[in-house]
Formats: structure tokens, C-alpha cells, sequence
């Protein structure tokens, strides 16, 4: 039995001759093996989604990644070859649905895209193909055909202590994976750190004022749900919170 509904905005993709609104399957699973919730896709719709239709009956929701980025237009900066792809549908839906639901104190939980989604719908802006930044680690995907490899555990952060990720994981270094070419350059003024990476990428990130549960994460704890601790404790985590406002909601905000 599941203990709340998580709404989950959809990334668009053209195959077999069709358009489709979808979220891989890795985070739907792990939102209902790690967090016990009921995943509910929201199409990412052009001319635009109600989005209180969708959070008055959703218990949380949950930012998937994806390899499209956010169009740089969205945080002040020209589109360059560096940029792409883009998915301005998914971004569209994406960032109105992280500033409600943070408003409404709804429970979220931002995942590669994500958390690059949350900065910009709070006013931060990203940094592109961050590995020919000075000083930056290689942060994208392994070359490889087996998901496991490119999922694969790859480096260290250093969550902060005291911070929402550190009552989660605890203080210290943890090992994570990552398929990013972008990440955090300007912080959004309603963010705070929760960990780095040893080259400084920012990869982790709360929302300051936010009522309840509202954390970014830039690596990919749904791929390893149920065969690695951090990433069982995030969802762990986000399923209490999610289950909370199920037996709780907020009064009508
Ligand atoms: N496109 C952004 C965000 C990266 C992300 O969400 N990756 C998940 C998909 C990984 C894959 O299958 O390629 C960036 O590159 O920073």
C-alpha cells in the first residue's frame, strides 16, 4: 500500500514516430521501492499545466534527471552550441511546479536536473560543460553501454555538517555518482550548500525557507535504491515527509 502520491513533471521524446510525455523508469521505482509512494507522471504540457490542480492532490514531488538542459534564456544567458539539448516543455512545467510547491510547503526532492531546475526557478543560473571549467573533475557520464558502469559510485562529496542532507546521511565524505556537464554557478539567493565535491561543484543544495522537506541532490541516488545506504536514506527520507503531509496536509495554503 502506498502511503502518498508523488507528482513526477515528464521530459518530452520523440520515438517510433510519436511524441511522449515520460520519465525513466529508475526514479518511478525508486520512489516506490525506497519512498513507498505512488508516482503520478504530469505531462509536460506546452500550453501549460494547472499546476494547484495537480499539488492540491499530490503528497509530494519528486524532480527526475534528464539529459536535456535547462535553455540558458531561463537564467539571463544567451544559447550557445554548448547548451543543448533543450526540453522547454519539461522546463516550463518543471520550474512553475518547484516554486509552488516549495510555496506550499509540499515535499520535494530535485535529482540532477533537478536540483539545476530548483536553482534557476529561485533565480540562481548553471555553468555549462563544467570539465573544461579550470580546476573542475570530469562530472559526465562514463562512455559506456552498461548502466550500471555509468551509474557507477565515482567520487566524494563532503556533505555539510549541520545541514538537512547531514540529519539524512550524516556528517562528512560520501561517495557518489555523476552524469552532469552542468551544475550550479550562481547560487539561488534561497538556497544553502549542503555538499561539494572536491573540486568545489556544488552538489548539494535545501531551500532556506522552505516549510517542509526541499532538498537538491546533482549525482543519482534513485539508480543504486535498496543496494546503497545514502541512497535508501534520501528516499527513506522523502517517503516520511511525503507520508507526513498524507495524513497531515497543510492547512489551505
Ligand atoms: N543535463 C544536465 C543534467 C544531467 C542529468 O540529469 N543526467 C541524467 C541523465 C543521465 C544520462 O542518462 O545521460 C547536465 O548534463 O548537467
Amino acid at each position: 500500500m502506498h502511503s502518498g502520491l508523488v507528482a513526477i513533471p515528464a521530459d518530452i521524446r520523440e520515438f517510433e514516430g510519436y511524441t511522449w510525455h515520460a520519465s525513466p523508469d529508475q526514479y518511478i521505482m525508486a520512489a516506490v521501492r525506497g519512498s513507498g509512494v505512488l508516482p503520478l507522471i504530469v505531462p509536460a504540457l506546452s500550453e501549460g499545466a494547472d499546476i494547484d490542480m495537480v499539488l492540491d492532490r499530490v503528497d509530494g514531488v519528486l524532480i527526475s534527471g534528464s539529459r536535456t538542459n535547462v535553455h540558458p534564456s531561463l537564467y539571463g544567458e544567451d544559447e550557445t552550441e554548448h547548451h543543448g539539448p533543450f526540453d522547454p516543455a519539461r522546463d516550463q512545467l518543471s520550474l512553475a511546479l518547484i516554486r509552488r510547491t516549495i510555496e506550499r510547503g509540499i515535499p520535494l526532492l530535485a535529482i540532477c536536473r533537478g536540483i539545476q531546475e530548483l536553482n534557476v526557478a529561485l533565480g540562481g543560473s548553471l555553468a555549462t560543460e563544467i570539465q573544461d571549467l579550470p580546476g573542475r573533475m570530469d562530472h559526465r557520464k562514463p562512455e559506456t553501454p552498461d548502466r550500471d558502469e555509468a551509474f557507477a559510485i565515482r567520487h566524494t562529496i563532503k556533505v555539510r555538517e549541520g545541514s538537512c542532507l547531514a540529519a539524512i546521511v550524516g556528517n562528512g565524505e560520501v561517495s557518489v555518482n555523476s552524469l552532469h556537464r552542468q551544475a550550479i554557478s550562481t547560487l539561488a539567493p534561497r538556497l544553502a550548500v549542503e555538499a561539494v565535491a572536491e573540486d568545489g561543484t556544488i552538489e548539494a543544495v535545501s531551500v532556506t525557507d522552505a516549510p517542509g522537506f526541499a532538498l537538491g541532490v546533482q549525482w543519482h541516488p534513485e539508480y543504486w535504491v535498496g543496494n546503497d545506504v545514502i541512497s535508501d536514506r534520501i528516499f527513506a527520507a522523502f517517503g516520511d515527509a511525503v507520508r507526513a503531509r498524507h495524513i497531515q496536509p497543510a492547512a489551505a495554503e
